[in-house]
């Protein structure tokens, strides 16, 4: 699998590091607040898991599966509801935690989702924004690790076909491997 990478973008180390700094911010924002924390599967699984153990405050986690890429390189634009969490979330302080927002459609769908259902905030915290990306300009994440290119990253949550998700770094696939 590592083969198939041809460029290493953001390594263990530096993700990590971008983990430790986004927990400790996180920390501060929510001393005290009890928020529900909610996984955007299956992208944000290895950054939720990083994540909420460098934030040191009581919390609720949850999960929500939606898709939008069904295994390609674009977005579909359809916005599928796979998995709704399971607890009530009127009243709620909300973290929603996601791997990436590219064209920012699937951000806009769990912010006005969360909104509609009465969260009494909706906050988002990206590892990476793919700014260059955007259709929707006022999508925004409140806490981000890293600005990355306008590229098809793969790893760590991030998969092509199903595939390089359990990769430990984000990185860019050879091109042979796109062309099959
Ligand atoms: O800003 P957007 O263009 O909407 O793209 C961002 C979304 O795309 C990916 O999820 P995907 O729909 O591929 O599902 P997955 O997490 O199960 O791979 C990623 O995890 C984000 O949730
Ligand atoms: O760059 C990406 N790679 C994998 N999945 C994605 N979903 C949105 N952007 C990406």
């Amino acid at each position: 699998m590592n083969d198939d990478i041809q460029t290493v973008l953001y390594s263990e180390a530096t993700i990590q590091a971008a983990c430790e700094r986004l927990g400790k911010q996180l920390t501060q924002v929510y001393r005290g607040k009890n928020p529900l924390v909610i996984c955007v599967l299956k992208g944000a699984v290895p950054f939720m898991a990083d994540l909420i153990k460098q934030m040191d405050i009581y919390m609720d986690i949850d999960f929500i599966d939606v898709s939008s890429y069904h295994g390609g390189t674009q977005s579909t634009g359809a916005i599928e509801l796979v998995k709704d969490v399971d607890q009530d979330v009127s009243g709620r302080e909300i973290l929603l935690v996601d791997d990436i927002v590219d064209t920012g459609r699937t951000l806009a769908y769990l912010k006005d989702l969360f909104q509609d259902r009465g969260a009494s905030s909706v906050r988002v915290c990206m590892l990476m924004d793919k700014p260059e990306a955007r259709q929707m300009a006022e999508m925004q994440a409140d806490y981000v690790g890293f600005n990355v290119p306008n590229e098809f990253l793969v790893g760590y949550g991030l998969d092509y076909q199903g595939k390089y998700r359990n990769l430990p770094y984000v990185g860019i696939l050879k091109p042979e491997i796109y062309q099959g």
